[in-house]
């Protein structure tokens, strides 16, 4: 046999194989004995190679992945050659608490055009450079602030009012559960930011931009583990977007999710985003083309128009950083509520008697005169606490973000959960874990129940906000959360007065799909009118 060998197998490939093995050798006993990390718990595999990650990456079960991980490791598992996953109440306010210096990890850059973000853009998911970000926060800060929530109430109602009407017609429709509420949201988010809407419902379809952005999220929660691969791409994208058709067709046909990057901002035919562009590229005409001073003009209450009034009032907001925040209240804002909702509603049909207790509170409370047709900003809130105990429980068992808020141990190192992790450890918390931890939630954390909600006192209420991960937590917590907030606590109670929510199909299996954000995916769901 060795004979055999020796003559068919050149003696160069023979050479490269014993290199390339002494070389792996050599990477599994450092990656396994000579760094700190080989005092953390976990797979064999995941030690080695990012390739472990990756694998379980591919299945969209992200929470699920990593919920096991701990049950079976403990509070501190290794996930990658150089990345940790935590679990506990106390590890977590190391890593994000206030004065924390850990910043966000490189799994980001999938999500940059660039990347990181460039030195003048505006890209709040991925920048590194913090006293930048702090700057762009600041100056946005207004529009996005609670007290600006009110001015968009009139916007939101006259939407709602026409879709729960169109509803209303369509009662006894089947529908994709997360593909009706991308398209309820994205009705929602255009009228707050434009006051105009897509009318998504009303047409009954996509416009490209839901499927545009399931498809982003599908390339980047898997290429963040690979930045040079995105890098890469990114880069091959930007040539082909100034190089021949047929090398620009080749590669929207590979990687679909890259064609925003080659048509630029332009608005197109066909591009799924062309309706913020064309807004915002209108208001700037409009804003231009006036004879009176950007300063002195009135802009319309929408958030587009509050960040004219801010960038008229002081000067630092670039138009193109105007531009990237109307585009993130689509890219960041649609889905992302979708799910919070469409969730609340798997959640209230999947519980029995659920449906029942939110009708007959909502009933009484409208019998009672307080709530209106169309609920104002605070009523969920104040006069509707059963469906709102349902609305933090389904965020609790349910939170959008279903991958690890990952960030890099700052320099020299820290020790969690008994292990040291050297600087540029990359380490993370899934919120999908925290949020059932028993500590937290006590032993029946990882079960549905609402009333939890109405037990807690004020002072063990104030101490969980502190754990509320649902819009991310410390220096890059959600920016959009008011925001979101005022859609979906009008949306929801409309959603229960008027309608009775049901399974198409209750023996279908529900199939979860995390990309980052995590959905059910082929829900079939339907309603029919009340009474
Ligand atoms: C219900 C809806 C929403 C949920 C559940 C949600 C959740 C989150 C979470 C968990 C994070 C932290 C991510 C991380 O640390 O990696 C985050 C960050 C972010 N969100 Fe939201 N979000 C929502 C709506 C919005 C809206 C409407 C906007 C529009 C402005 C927005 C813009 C952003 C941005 C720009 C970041 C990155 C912030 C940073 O890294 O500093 N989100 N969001």
């Amino acid at each position: 046999m060795g004979g055999y060998a020796e003559t068919f197998v050149p003696g160069s490939i023979l050479t490269t194989s014993a290199i390339v093995g002494i070389l792996s050798l050599f990477w599994i006993i450092f990656t396994r004995e000579a760094t700190p990390l080989r005092k953390v718990p976990g797979p064999f595999w995941a030690s080695i190679s990012k390739l472990w990650i990756f694998q379980k990456q591919r299945g969209y079960q992200r929470p699920l992945v990593d919920i096991e991980l701990h049950n079976k490791y403990g509070p501190i598992v290794r996930i990658a050659p150089n990345e940790v996953l935590i679990s506990s109440p106390k590890a977590f306010r190391t890593v994000y608490g206030a004065g924390s210096n850990f910043r966000k990890g490189e799994w980001y850059i999938g999500a940059s055009t660039c990347g990181w973000s460039g030195d003048d853009n505006l890209d709040f998911l991925t920048e590194q450079n913090i006293e930048k970000y702090r700057t762009q926060r600041r100056a946005v800060g207004p529009a996005y602030s609670e007290a600006a929530m009110k001015d968009l109430e009139t916007q939101l109602d006259s939407i709602l009012e026409k879709n729960i009407g169109i509803m209303k017609e369509r009662a006894g429709q089947s529908v994709d559960l997360d593909l009706f509420f991308n398209m309820l949201s994205s009705d929602c988010y255009s009228m707050a930011t434009f006051s105009k809407s897509k009318n998504l419902i009303e047409d009954d379809k996509d416009d490209g931009s839901i499927h545009a952005i399931h498809a982003a999220w599908r390339y980047m929660h898997i290429v963040g583990y690979f930045p040079l691969v995105h890098r890469a791409l990114t880069a091959i994208a930007n040539i082909s977007a100034q190089q021949s058709t047929s090398l620009r067709h080749m590669i929207n046909t590979l990687f679909p999710f890259m064609e925003r990057e080659n048509r630029g901002n332009k608005p197109a035919a066909r591009n799924p985003f062309a309706f913020p562009i064309t807004q915002v590229a209108s208001r700037f005409e409009a804003r231009n083309s006036s004879s009176i001073d950007p300063k002195a003009q009135e802009y319309p209450k929408d958030i587009a128009g509050k960040l004219f009034q801010l960038q008229a009032e002081k000067g630092i907001l670039k138009d193109h950083w105007v531009r990237n925040m109307c585009m993130t209240n689509f890219g960041a804002g649609v889905e992302t509520t979708a799910i919070v909702v469409g969730c609340l509603v798997d959640n209230i049909v999947s519980h029995p008697r659920c449906q029942e207790k939110v009708h007959a509170e909502l009933d009484k409370a409208t019998k009672e005169g307080r709530i209106g047709k169309i609920p104002k900003l605070r009523e969920l809130k104040e006069e509707l606490p059963y469906l709102n105990a349902c609305l933090m429980e389904s965020m609790r068992v349910h939170p959008v973000v279903g991958m690890p808020l990952v960030r890099t141990v700052p320099e020299g190192g820290v020790e969690l959960e008994g292990k040291w992790l050297p600087a540029g450890t990359t380490v993370g918390i899934n919120c999908w874990v925290l949020c059932r931890d028993k500590a937290l939630y006590g032993e029946d954390a990882d079960e549905w129940r609402p009333e939890r909600w109405l037990e807690y006192s004020p002072e063990r209420l104030k101490y969980l906000e502190t754990y509320n991960v649902s819009f991310g937590t410390g220096a890059r917590s959600c920016p959009g959360k008011y925001l979101a907030q005022a859609v979906y606590t009008k949306m929801i109670p409309m959603l229960f007065q008027d309608f009775l929510w049901s399974y198409t199909n209750p023996e279908a299996k529900k199939m979860l799909r995390c990309t980052f954000s995590t959905r059910y995916i082929e829900l079939m769901m339907q309603w029919k009118l009340r009474g």
